[in-house]
């Protein structure tokens, strides 16, 4: 774990607001740097950690006697419209209106279903790509779960290309991260998306 340092982002928004040519001291400006670094260290909370953290942080798992031995069956599990806010890492602009829809086949070892979302929320409060989000979120199921059979499917607008640039206010982004199974028996899954 590593801690953002405030300081230095009230600091540099400071700078920030001088640079666009406002005065930082102004009434309405005066909290700023402060409200900003915190609202980051809020926004951004995933930064601290590492996925193996993160993984650590909510290995909350049953097992499968307890859950009914779902895996015997080869059961998949589906988190639906998670959701979340990120922001792009070249602009950092907001991406906004996503939802993320987690699937696995437990193997043995069941996950906490809030623990799911909670994944999803923390790889999200990072400088992400929405690909990103996916194979962070794979790769942290399969570290808790043991399950190599994972698929991420997210939706999501990107502020970056809706407020500025090409402007295409109606245009969502779609990604996948299919694993193990999944990678070839993915229509049970597909019928989740929406
Ligand atoms: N693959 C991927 N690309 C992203 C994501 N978020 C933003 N981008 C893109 O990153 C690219 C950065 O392109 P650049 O040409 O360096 O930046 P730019 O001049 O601001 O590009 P425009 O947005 O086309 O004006 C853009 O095409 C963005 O749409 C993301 O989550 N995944
Ligand atoms: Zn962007």
């Amino acid at each position: 774990m590593k801690e953002i340092d405030t300081e230095a982002v009230a600091y540099h928004i400071r700078g920030l607001l001088e640079a666009l040519g406002d005065d930082p001291d102004r009434e309405g400006l005066k909290e700023t740097p402060q409200r900003v670094a915190r609202m980051y260290e809020e926004v951004f909370e995933g930064m601290k950690y590492t996925n193996e953290e993160i993984a650590q942080m909510f290995d909350k798992t049953f097992s499968e006697d307890e859950e009914g031995g779902a895996d015997r069956y080869g059961d998949m599990v589906v988190v639906k419209d998670i959701d979340i806010f990120s922001y792009c890492e070249h602009h950092l602009a907001l991406m906004y209106d996503m939802k993320v829809t987690v699937a696995y086949v437990p193997n043995g070892k069941v996950i906490g279903l809030s623990k799911i979302a909670r994944i999803a929320d923390m790889v999200a409060k990072r400088l992400q790509l929405q690909e990103r989000i996916g194979t962070d979120i794979a790769d942290i199921i399969t570290q808790v779960t043991g399950s190599e059979d994972v698929a991420v499917y997210i939706e999501g607008c990107h502020s970056c290309m809706t407020a500025r640039g090409i402007r295409k206010t109606n245009t969502k982004t779609y990604t996948q991260t299919l694993r193990g199974r999944f990678q070839n028996e993915s229509n049970g899954f597909m019928q989740w998306w929406r």
